[in-house]
């Protein structure tokens, strides 16, 4: 969606490792924001972006008007199952439906042999790996993990949203998580006990929590007992900033 920061930039070089012919996309897409949302406020910054990219040496930049990509109402999107109503999508309604119509057109225009996702969106990359392999898309999707400020934070450009002390604080977000994680390589198995205790942390220092889930990393259901990958996801609102994260162990 542009506004490019180093967590994009990774992308961008993963990208120039396995392809020879590099296109990034820049598109804030209006059918993903609910009308509560910060469509309209979304940082913009093309000229930034392109001097940023033509650094890096990308091929294409592929930032067209929203005339170009939506002519006519869209009316024609993508279903998909459940997991897309749960986490990000229960908070943001029509969000990954938004994401997918969005992405599979982009991959009608663009017809990559590649397309490269961040880790930080952890649901929207496993939706578009379902998309994918639904869909019979012959894309290989490959990802990327999160790049985060020096206290943690992981980079999103709606950090810029933040004032001082609210950025000081959003790095509690990403401690949440590593806390859940440590108690349990601790050997705590109760989920629902550590999901509420970081619920109610994350509340007492002023956050809005719409979820902490400690997940199965495959298939994003809850955990059980003999499960060794596990994600933790989480969003929570600091101010009226919203932001997500997650953590992944294997134990
Ligand atoms: N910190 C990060 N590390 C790795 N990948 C990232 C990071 N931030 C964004 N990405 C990835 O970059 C791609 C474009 O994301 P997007 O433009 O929405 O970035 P963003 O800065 O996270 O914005 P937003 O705050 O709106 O989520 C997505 O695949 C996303 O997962
Ligand atoms: C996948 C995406 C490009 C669809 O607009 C967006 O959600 C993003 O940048 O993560
Ligand atoms: N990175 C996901 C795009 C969004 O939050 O709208």
């Amino acid at each position: 969606m542009g506004n490019l920061h180093d967590g994009h930039l990774a992308l961008i070089r993963k990208a120039k490792k396995y392809a020879d012919f590099v296109v990034v996309s820049i598109f804030v897409n209006p059918l993903q924001f609910s009308p509560n949302e910060d469509f309209s406020q979304y940082p913009r910054t093309l000229n930034a972006d392109c001097k940023l990219l033509r650094n890096l040496d990308v091929d294409i930049v592929f930032a067209p008007d929203e005339k170009i990509l939506f002519p006519v109402q869209q009316e024609i999107l993508v279903l998909l199952p459940s997991i897309a109503n749960k986490f990000e999508g229960k908070f943001r309604p029509g969000f990954f439906c938004g994401v997918a119509t969005i992405v599979l057109k982009l991959f009608n225009i663009i017809q990559p042999d590649i397309a490269i996702f961040g880790k930080k969106d952890y649901q929207q990359l496993h939706i578009i790996r379902l998309m994918v392999q639904q869909l019979n898309f012959p894309i290989k999707i490959l990802d990327v993990e999160t790049i985060r400020a020096a206290d943690g934070l992981a980079l999103s450009s709606r950090n810029q949203y933040l004032d001082k002390a609210q950025r000081q604080e959003a790095s509690y977000l990403h401690q949440t998580l590593k806390n859940i994680i440590n108690d349990i390589i601790a050997g705590q198995n109760n989920f629902s006990l550590l999901e509420n205790k970081a619920t109610d942390k994350l509340s007492e220092r002023g956050w809005k929590v719409d979820y902490v889930s400690v997940l199965n990393q495959e298939t994003l259901s809850p955990v059980h007992t003999r499960d060794k990958k596990i994600v933790v996801l989480a969003a929570a609102r600091i101010g009226k900033t919203r932001l997500i994260d997650n953590i992944e162990i294997h134990r």
